[in-house]
Order: structure tokens, then sequence, then C-alpha cells
């Protein structure tokens, strides 16, 4: 007998039974996704209904978010993104799923970051009782009166910012420069004074080893993002603690190495200098540093008075707080100068409230003068709508028992999400939700902007989350964008480089990025950003009006009418075209903003005069710096387009806007 010939014959049999049992689990596992699972009658693409894969595929190419827009303009206001998740894209479907009492807890993703077992930060903590305990500490560090002494280092660190932005320009427009880096270096540099007590001077203009920083922590979220995507992410998280945290230390990307370095730095000079505080006893003196990370160094447990966090932990808590509080701010600070520098309207509105509130850019602090600037507010949030910092989902898994999304039935198990990016862009609440319209967010009634629309718009936006895991930051976070940008517009003029378009859209994008005045960014969980490219001038400094722009578009249309309404439907068409095509190739006629545009009568708004406020000298000079010149162009300003609700500038709406 041939045992050889048997053996063979053998093996080859099993592989055959390997591979056919692997093809019978496959068409199974189909079969199950598409017609027995409890999710099944929930509609969604083929592919995204059998397998996870679709989902990691479009987190790899950084534009998962425009793929679920696309999705939900499809299959509607919910759809299937993976086999065991779903996505809702209405106001009351994000309520369900993330106010205090929803049946959900956070989903793996959160699991994913940490470096090894007990390297967990509050971000990390999905169990909710454990999450609630160390959040509990978040909140006493963040508290109001934390909060407002966080002031101090926005507006030195700002005040610096700015006199390196204009420095020595010649009486001309400085060298196009990228606000995406630039903010990125300034928001570290903040978070650096906020948390740690002192800034990292990534913005100075000397070389730094510091100053790619901000380009390997995009790229650390990069890495994480798609892996949490996939199907994989489940034995991902499992094997962990078994032997994978090791391994990825091993072989971490250098990005993700650079930056635990950068942590693992930090912290240990912040906690030698307090123990060198702590035995000096001089707590109290003045070198003492009260900023967040002596907070959290000091933090007892309240059962049983131990120290809450240990050195693993309090390691984790500061990467938090460098990832929190740097990136997010600085995307929306892009977003917010990418719109206003291509809506002069909107550019001139808030320029003259922002400069006629405060006589100096060194008046500029928090507070109510500040708080009075509502259109200045407007402006961000609808720069958040537009673009926000964090387009995807927040991922969250259904408990037992289930929950209840607009009346489907989410079991327990289920990942469930409701994505930033679709919400904010859908028509039902933002009407013409491709327009930059700060004017959304202030009840105007004369001019068509009822308590109702406001109320609408405000159901939808969330972007700072709710319930249990909303933002602790966000009123540091305001504090920031609002002193950051209200100094920058007192103080310069800021425009598009003529003829850049850095950030944009373009037809060759596709569906969904093909409007070159919206401004896009890739998906990572957070957004990761390029541009704008922007020019400043110091208008102390101006000779003519050259803040004119022939190039850009929307300046033009602006001009081509003195009707606010007028202008705004043009933005409208243009915006349109750019998305579909055609008007006719929008797939909801039904909803469609320039359709119900085309047939509303539009109603007669007052020609308003240009402002004829002088330019405010700043209260003291600045520091020059050597900006090579690009051009002057001597023309005499023309007046600029008017807008249907810029009368009212002056007295504050009766309902401010103020979203936590
Ligand atoms: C425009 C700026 C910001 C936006 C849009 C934003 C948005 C958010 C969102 C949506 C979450 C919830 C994340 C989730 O559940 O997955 C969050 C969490 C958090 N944010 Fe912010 N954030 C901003 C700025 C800041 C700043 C400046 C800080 C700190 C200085 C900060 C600190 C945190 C922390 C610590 C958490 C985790 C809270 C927890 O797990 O309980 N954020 N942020």
């Amino acid at each position: 007998m041939d045992f050889s010939l048997i053996a063979h014959a053998a093996w080859d049999n099993c592989w055959l039974s390997s591979f056919t049992i692997f093809i019978l689990y496959i068409i199974g596992s189909v079969i199950y996704e598409l017609y027995f699972s409890p999710l099944a009658k929930i509609p969604g693409p083929f592919l995204a209904k059998i397998t996870g894969w679709t989902s990691f595929y479009y987190a790899l190419t950084g534009y998962r978010h425009i793929w679920i827009w696309q999705c939900h303009q499809i299959y509607g206001p919910i759809f299937r993104f993976a086999p065991n998740g779903v996505l809702v894209n209405t106001a009351t479907g994000y309520h369900s799923i993330n106010n205090y009492k929803a049946n959900v807890k956070r989903g793996k993703l959160y699991e994913m970051g940490p470096r090894n077992a007990k390297h967990i930060s509050t971000f990390n903590l999905t169990d909710k009782n454990a999450h609630s305990k160390r959040r509990r500490i978040l909140n006493a560090i963040f508290s109001d009166a934390a909060t407002r002494s966080t002031e101090n280092f926005i507006i030195q660190n700002v005040d610096r910012w700015c006199e390196l932005l204009l420095g020595k320009n010649d009486k001309e427009w400085s060298e196009p420069l990228n606000f995406s880096t630039k903010f990125s270096e300034l928001m570290l540099d903040i978070t650096g004074d906020l948390a740690f007590g002192k800034s990292f001077s990534i913005k100075e203009p000397k070389q730094h080893p510091l100053k790619d920083m901000p380009m390997y922590m995009e790229k650390h979220v990069m890495f994480i993002y798609p892996s949490a995507q996939s199907p994989l992410m489940d034995i991902w998280v499992w094997l962990k603690p078994r032997g994978l945290n090791n391994l990825l230390r091993r072989f971490r990307p250098e990005p993700t190495r650079i930056f635990e370095e950068f942590v693992d730095n930090i912290v240990r000079e912040r906690t030698d200098l307090e123990l060198k505080l702590q035995e000096e006893a001089k707590e109290e003196s003045e070198n003492s540093k009260k900023d967040l990370f002596h907070y959290i160094l000091n933090a007892k447990d309240a059962e049983t008075g131990r120290a809450a966090y240990s050195p693993d932990e309090i390691n984790a808590e500061a990467a938090l707080l460098i990832q929190a509080g740097g990136e997010t701010t600085s995307a929306a600070l892009c977003s917010t100068f990418f719109y206003l520098i291509r809506c002069p309207r909107a550019y001139k509105r808030v320029t003259s409230e922002v400069r006629n509130t405060f006589a100096s850019a060194d008046e500029i602090q928090g507070g109510a003068k500040l708080s009075s600037c509502h259109y200045l507010r407007a402006c961000i949030d609808e720069a958040i709508r537009m673009t926000t910092p964090g387009p995807g989902e927040r991922p969250r898994v259904a408990l037992d028992g289930g929950l209840h999304v607009d009346g489907h039935f989410i079991p327990k198990g289920t990942r469930v999400g409701s994505s930033s990016w679709a919400l904010y862009h859908k028509e039902e609440y933002f009407g013409d939700a491709w327009t930059y319209r700060p004017e959304r967010w202030i009840v105007d009634e004369e001019n068509g902007v009822t308590t109702a629309d406001v109320a609408l718009a405000q159901s939808a936006f969330h972007p700072f989350s709710i319930g249990l895991y909303n933002c602790v930051g966000r009123q540091v976070a305001w504090q920031e964008m609002l002193i950051t940008t209200a100094k920058i517009l007192h103080q310069m003029d800021v425009r598009v480089p003529p003829g850049d378009s850095t950030g944009g859209g373009a037809p060759e994008l596709g569906w969904g990025r093909r409007n070159k005045n919206h401004y896009h960014i890739r998906d990572a969980f957070v957004a990761i950003k390029n541009g704008p490219m922007t020019t400043a001038y110091d208008p102390t400094e101006r000779l003519v009006g050259d803040r004119e722009d022939p190039e850009n578009s929307l300046r033009f249309r602006g001009k081509t009418s003195n009707l606010g309404y007028t202008s705004q439907l043009l933005d409208v068409l243009a915006n349109r075209y750019y998305e579909y095509g055609t008007v006719e190739s929008c797939p909801r006629p039904s909803n469609c903003s320039v359709l119900k545009a085309l047939t509303t009568p539009i109603p007669a708004t007052p020609i308003q005069k240009p402002s004829t406020r002088p330019v405010q000298k700043p209260s003291r000079p600045l520091p020059r710096l050597s900006i090579n010149p690009i051009r002057i162009v001597p023309t005499v300003e023309s007046p600029l387009p008017s807008e249907p609700s810029s009368s009212n500038s002056s007295s504050p709406p009766s309902t401010p806007i103020l979203k936590g």
C-alpha cells in the first residue's frame, strides 16, 4: 500500500472540504444578512449589507463621510453601512441615539487607541459607569471658573500669532499662507499653555523639533481610523491585551512613535516640575502652575481619597487633551476663514461688527462684549455646519434590550450613529444646506428667518455632541474660536490669494465634492484638512480698497445684484449645479431648494449702503517681519453687495444663538 498516495489524497480532500465549507459559509452569511438578519429590512448598498470591508474601504480613502452622505441621498434617512451597523440622518434619530438615557454605549472604536491595557483615557472608556466616574473629574477640571482662567493663555498666543502673521508687509498683502498649518500651530501652542502651563512655541518662525507634530498627529489618527472600520476591529480589540499591544509597540508607524514620545516628554517634564514645586512647598506661589495638568495630577478619588489617576492614565489623559483640543478647533477656524474670505457679504458684516464693538484688538477678550457679537458666532456656527471637524458618526452600540430609532428597532449589539456631515447638509433642516449663510442662525423675522427656522436648524446641529459623552472642552473651544477670529478680523484684512482653490472641491472630484466654494476635508474621525490659503493685510496700512477680488466668483455674483435674496438664490443655484451637474439630475427633486426657491416669490429687500466706518488703528505698534510682497491692485473700492439682514447688524437679535 502506498501511504504517500493516500496521504496526498487525504490532504487534497482536506483542502477541498475546507474550501467547500468556506464557500458555503460565505453563501450562508450572505443569505442570512440579506434575508434573515434583524436589520434585513433596512436598506443599504448590497456590499455594505454583507461585509464590513465596504466601510473600511471608504475610511481608507478618507471620504467615508461623502459615501455616507451619498447613501442617505439614495437610501433615505436610515441605511445599513455594515452587516451590524446602521446610520440615521434625522434630528430625532440623533437624539434617540445620543441623549443621556439612550440605551447605548460607546463603540469598540474607542478601545482601539490605547497603547496598553492601563493606558486608558476618559475618551477610551466604553463602559458607562467607568466613563461617568472619570468624566466627573474632567467636568470639575473644565469648570466655568477654570475655563475663564484659560482666557489669558489664549489671548497671549493669538496676539503673538497675529504679530508674526502680519509682520512687516510694506503696505501690501502678505505672501499666501496656509491657514491649516498656521491654525494647527496656534492651537497646539494654546493647548500646551492650557494643559501644561507652557506654550510649545511651534508658531515661532525658528526651526522647532515639534513643527511637524500636527502632521504626525494626523497620520496617527489616519492609521487608527480605517482599522476601526474594518470587520477585524472586534478581534483587534480582543487581541490587544493578549499580545497585540506589544507587537504594535514594536512595529508602530513612525508618526505614532513620535507622537507618543512627544506626550511622554511633556508629561515627564510637567510631573517633575509639579513634584519640585510641591517639595519646595511653593504650590501657591506665583510660579505655581494652575493648568489643566495640575488638576489632573492632584485629582483625588471621592470614595477612596487616593490619587484618581494612575501614571498611565495621566499620560493617556494628557494625550487626549492634546488631540481633542488642538486639531478640532483648528479645523473649525480653517473652515470659518475658508468661507468668510469667499463670502464678501458675511465678511463685511462680521468685520464691521467686530471693529464697531471693540475700539482696538487689545480690547478683545471673553465676556459680555464678545458675546454680543452674534453675527461672529453665527459665522463660526455656520462654518462648522458646512465643514464640521468631526464629519463621521460618533459610534455607539445598542445595549441589552436594544433601542427604537425613528420607528426602527435596533437590536442589542448593533453599531448605530449619525454622521454629522450628512445631517448638517440635509435640506429638511437647513433649506439651502450647501450655501454658507450665517444669517440662518439669527432670528430676523423681517428678512424671513423665523424662530421656528432657527430652532429647526439647531435641532439637527450638535457639533460638540450631546449626552454623557459630549465635549467637555466646548466652552474652552468657543473662547478660542471667538477670540481668535475676532482678533484676526480686527487687526487685518484677509482674502483668497488670486486664483487659489486649496481646500475647495472640484468638478473632477465627483458627486458631493464638486463645489469649489465648499471646504473639503478628509475623514479620520477628526477632520484632516488642507487650506485655506489666505493672504493677510494690515488695514491701517491700506492705500486703496484692495479687498476686491475679481477672481472670486461669489463676490462677482454678489455684485451683479443689490437684492440680497437674488444673490443668495444665485449661490444656491451655483452650489446645486456643482453638486448635481444639472438641477434635473438632483435625486430628490421634492426637497430641492432650487426648485422651491424658483417657485417662491422673492421678497423686496431695501438696497443697503456700503459701510462708511473708518478703519481703526491698532492701539499699539505691531512688530514686523519681512514677508515677500505680492501686489497692490490700485482700484477705487467699489460698493459691496447688499445683504438681506445687514440693516439689523447693530441691534442684537432677540434670540441669541448660544449652542454648546
Ligand atoms: C471646535 C472644537 C471642538 C469640537 C467640534 C469638539 C467636539 C467633540 C465631540 C463631538 C466630542 C465627543 C466625542 C465622542 O463621543 O466620540 C468631544 C469630546 C471631547 N472633547 Fe471636544 N471638541 C472641540 C474642542 C475641544 C477642546 C478645545 C477640548 C479641550 C481643551 C476638548 C476636549 C474634549 C474631551 C476631553 C473629550 C472627551 C470627553 C469624554 O470622553 O467624555 N474638545 N469633543
